[in-house]
């Protein structure tokens, strides 16, 4: 075979070798071994532009293969300045005290010569460099072969094609990310609107709640509710639950404060038969009911303290022993906590354990008052409204702008339980189809002062107040007294609704659970 046709065969091999590399790395990787080989080089590098224009990266290197484009202690920075190639001989390398320039020309084997050639695209676009080390420097010779000028050529082509098909990709990782970004809007607005029907509001509070009750949703983390009475905390747990991967699996509700402490232990964690006396059979506790669900701790602040201990643990690893069990259990639950109570005056007093509310809050939730947000008062209303009178068959059209304003300036002690409860008692007295007007919506009822000092609720006619309190001026102790006051008031509402807890709870505006507790805080009987 003559000279020329063996050129031609090399030239075919590498340019297919060229032609098949599908990526830049290995692109560079094979033209610098084809050179190396083809040209009698002792090394050949390919030194990449990245996309900033601002460094150079030598990814061959194994350490300091990056070269900063504005520092001129390197020869790189000037080539790519000048845009030409240049040789450097091997005693002008020896000056150079740039360490990644040391360092490749220490693994060149510190050849004679370096030849330091820019590529640059069609478009004018600076690649990169290519570095070619020989110990005779016939540059020339070697440059200005056909074979040199082709490959170099095909190099350069290929090169652009690279970055293009990374562009492309990255382009189309781009625009998925946005893509994935509108869509993950998407369906929290859409996750919000569905909350929106059972979270009723359009302050500002109220919507910043609901975002953030879908992110909560969304995630596996502990969540603390916190706020006050009749806010909506309930709701809000609800809501978490239903928006989550577990929807389909149980929601198990405890009230920390309605289970007394002697139960509340073996009601969470079960127990077996002869466990004490009294258990009689194996019970599944709360806890394990909650199994691929949520278990929702109401009230976690009337928790006593040895149980927060154990709640603890279980959170550490969703293992358990129920009572008088040998075995732990494992259970796949979500917690979400809620509290009126400000928990950090309990961390103060010594009653509520600091590591444990941090456990619980992983995502903590507040929420406002409704006297902090009386933009939803006549969302809330209407929503009340339309709950009547889907119960009822027949209820009020809505509600008058002058019944809005009188609301808008009452305070809600009882929060959004309170403005129920007024709407529903406004529903009815208001005439099927008429708005409920200011009239009809009984405010401050149960604390008003009546004739005889106390207080009289709208409810509550006929043969008022028998309850038996110390008169004012006797009074030395508040708390005591107000307590006092309370468990009469209760006392005495459930002689009315004979026992009734249910009745009396709506009555007082209350939930069950409460009334419960303080019936058994204030040992009051249901007689
Ligand atoms: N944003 C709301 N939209 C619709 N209904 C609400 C909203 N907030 C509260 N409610 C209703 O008000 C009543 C009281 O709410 P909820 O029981 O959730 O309050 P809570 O904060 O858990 O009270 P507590 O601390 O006494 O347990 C319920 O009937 C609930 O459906």
């Amino acid at each position: 075979m003559g000279r020329m046709q063996m050129e031609l065969h090399t030239g075919i091999d590498l340019a297919v070798a060229l032609i098949q590399q599908d990526n830049l790395p290995d692109l560079l990787k094979t033209a610098t071994k084809q050179l190396e080989n083809a040209f009698g080089l002792t090394r050949c590098w390919a030194l990449e532009l990245d996309l900033s224009g601002r460094t150079l990266h030598c990814s061959d290197l194994e350490e300091h293969g990056e070269f900063d484009c504005g520092d001129f202690s390197h020869p790189f920075a000037h080539v790519l300045q000048t845009g030409k190639a240049r040789e450097l001989t091997r005693a002008a390398s020896y000056r150079l005290d740039h360490v990644g320039f040391q360092a490749l020309f220490e693994a060149s084997d510190r050849p004679r010569s370096l030849w330091l050639e820019p590529l640059t695209g069609n478009d004018g676009r600076t690649l990169g460099i290519l570095v070619l080390c020989r110990d005779e420097p016939d540059w020339d010779g070697i440059t200005g072969q056909p074979l040199y000028g082709g490959l170099r050529q095909l190099l350069v082509h290929q090169w652009i094609t690279q970055l293009q098909s990374r562009d492309q990709v990255w382009q189309r990782r781009l625009l998925k990310r946005s893509l994935d970004h509108l869509h993950d809007a998407e369906s929290v607005r859409t996750r919000c609107e569905q909350l929106a029907r059972t979270l009723v509001g359009n302050s500002q509070a109220m919507t910043s709640l609901r975002a953030q009750i879908v992110r909560a949703a969304g995630s596996q983390l502990s969540v603390l509710v916190q706020g006050e009475t009749g806010c909506g905390k309930d709701v809000v747990a609800r809501g978490i639950h239903e928006l989550s991967d577990r929807a389909e699996g149980p929601m198990v509700v405890v009230n920390c404060a309605a289970i007394p402490d002697t139960l509340l232990e073996s009601e969470l964690f079960g127990h077996t038969r002869g466990a004490f006396s009294g258990a009689d059979q194996d019970k599944q506790g709360l806890l394990a009911q909650a199994n691929g669900g949520t278990l929702f701790l109401d009230e976690i602040g009337d928790m006593p303290m040895a149980l927060q201990s154990k709640l603890l643990r279980v959170l550490e690893g969703r293992q358990f022993r129920p009572l008088g069990a040998r075995k732990e259990q494992h259970s796949d639950f979500r917690l979400v906590a809620a509290t009126h109570q400000p928990l950090q005056a309990g961390i103060e007093d010594g009653s509520f354990r600091r590591d444990l509310f941090y456990r619980l809050s992983q995502f903590p939730l507040r929420v406002t008052p409704l006297r902090e947000r009386p933009d939803d008062l006549e969302a809330l209303s209407r929503h009340f409204i339309r709950l009547y009178t889907e119960r009822e068959g027949s209820g009020p059209m809505g509600i008058s702008s002058h019944a809005l304003h009188l609301l808008a300036g009452y305070d809600f002690p009882g929060n959004v339980r309170e403005l129920r409860n007024i709407i529903e008692l406004a529903c009815l007295q208001t005439p099927g189809g008429d708005d409920i007007q200011p009239e009809v919506l009984r405010m401050n009822d149960l604390f008003e002062e009546s004739s005889d000092g106390w207080t009289s609720a709208p409810w509550d006619v006929g043969d008022r107040n028998p309850v038996d309190l110390p008169a004012v001026e006797d009074i030395r102790d508040l708390k005591a007294a107000a307590q006092a006051f309370e468990a009469a008031i209760i006392r005495e509402r459930l002689r009315q609704y004979g026992g009734n807890r249910a009745q009396a709870a709506e009555s007082l505006g209350l939930p069950k659970r409460t009334l419960a507790h303080k019936c058994l805080k204030y040992q009051v009987a249901e007689s």
